[in-house]
């Protein structure tokens, strides 16, 4: 039997013209977690409506939107405050959530690994308690002292409470689990094995480049954010010495910093890396974009000044394949070409850092 999907309606709210593709990828976020879209309604804004994030006009012509394609979700591409989440669930009568929780929901999904699971549960924890902590303002706003102190606020504290304790509860954890990964690692540097860390886009084709090079069987998948948790795989190479692929989660703009926060010490492999791999979806039209988007998380995370290829992939899709350069390299991992030559930009990399 067909699993019974969510119907969705996407709303984004275009405050700058840069704005225009999200909506498609977050259709696609959308599709990978599990939801069906039936509509989608834009609306370009000088500012943010406080209250409701957009007008109230088109609130109402959302309203309709639902009744009219039977959807019980409403997904907004902007980030909303848990105050106006609250306003707008109560007009609209549906489910809203923000592309952050969507995300986060994706996430959780697919964590597999006692650290991938306690690294979302984290980002989630964070994302609930602003947003509660946002209500709690505005709760007390609505005048406080006698009579305000109704059950729903003190549910609200506890709520908080709770919260807080997990946090810290979680983060012990992590914290312990890091201390054997930093052990696993120092083991590595020990034998020098270089190590080769594979970043970039979610759904550029990362898992598929390591499967392709090694004979790991890494899970890929046409839906975004496939891997969570980081992979290493030894590649032996023609001069018979060593390194070591690592798979990492994928990037998207605008990431919600929860994640980028909770998933740090995954994160942290790409610090220990020789050489990094930019993986790149060149049949998508604004790629560039996505590779500025790579950039950007690299240099929050303060990795930006490690040697960088560029590895295009998914050229078997374009019509002509541009020639190489020393570190931009133009493969197809699905059809296994060029490979070759990529590896010998990283052997060439690597010598180069080493000298
Ligand atoms: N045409 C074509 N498709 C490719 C190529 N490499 C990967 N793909 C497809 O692109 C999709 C995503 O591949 P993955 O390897 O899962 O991508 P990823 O970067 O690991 O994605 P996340 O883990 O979600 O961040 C899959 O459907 C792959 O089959 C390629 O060289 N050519
Ligand atoms: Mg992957």
């Amino acid at each position: 039997m067909e699993e019974l999907k969510e119907k969705a309606i996407l709303v984004s709210v275009i405050l700058t013209n840069k704005d225009k593709q999200t909506i498609e990828e977050l259709s696609e976020l959308a599709k990978t977690a599990g939801a069906g879209v039936v509509g989608m309604l834009t609306q370009k804004r000088k500012s943010i409506d406080k209250t409701y994030y957009f007008g109230k006009g088109k609130l109402e012509e959302l309203k309709k939107l639902i009744e009219e394609k039977g959807a019980n979700l409403v997904i907004f591409d902007n980030e909303l405050s848990g105050s106006q989440l609250r306003n707008i669930e109560k007009i609209l009568d549906t489910k809203v959530i923000d592309r952050t929780n969507l995300i986060l929901d994706i996430f959780a999904k697919r964590a597999k690994t006692k650290e991938g699971i306690l690294q979302v549960k984290l980002a989630q924890y964070k994302y609930s308690l602003a947003r509660l902590r946002g209500l709690g303002i505005s709760l007390s706003r609505l005048g406080g002292g006698i009579g305000t102190r109704g059950p729903g606020e003190t549910q609200l504290e506890t709520d908080i409470r709770h919260i807080r304790r997990s946090i810290v509860y979680i983060e012990k954890q992590i914290e312990q689990i890091k201390k054997h990964r930093s052990l696993y690692r120092k083991r590595r540097q020990k034998n020098l094995v270089p190590i080769v860390a594979i970043v970039g886009y979610t759904n550029a084709g990362k898992s598929t480049l390591i499967n392709a090079l090694t004979d790991a069987n890494t899970y890929t998948e046409d839906k975004l954010f496939a891997t969570l948790d980081p992979l290493a795989r030894k590649l032996r190479l023609s001069d018979n010495k060593n390194i070591i692929l690592i798979d990492t989660v994928g990037f998207i703009r605008n990431l919600p910093h929860q994640l980028i926060e909770a998933f740090k010490s995954t994160l942290e492999e790409i610090k220990f890396a020789d050489v990094i791999l930019n993986a790149v979806d060149i049949s998508q039209s604004n790629y560039e974009e996505k590779i500025k988007v790579t950039e950007k998380i690299l240099s929050e995370l303060d990795y930006l000044n490690k040697p960088i290829i560029t590895v295009y992939n998914k050229s078997d899709l374009l019509d002509i394949l541009p020639k190489n350069t020393e570190n931009e390299i133009y493969i197809s991992a699905k059809n296994k070409t060029n490979l070759a030559s990529l590896i010998a930009a990283i052997q060439s990399m690597l010598k180069q850092s080493c000298d």
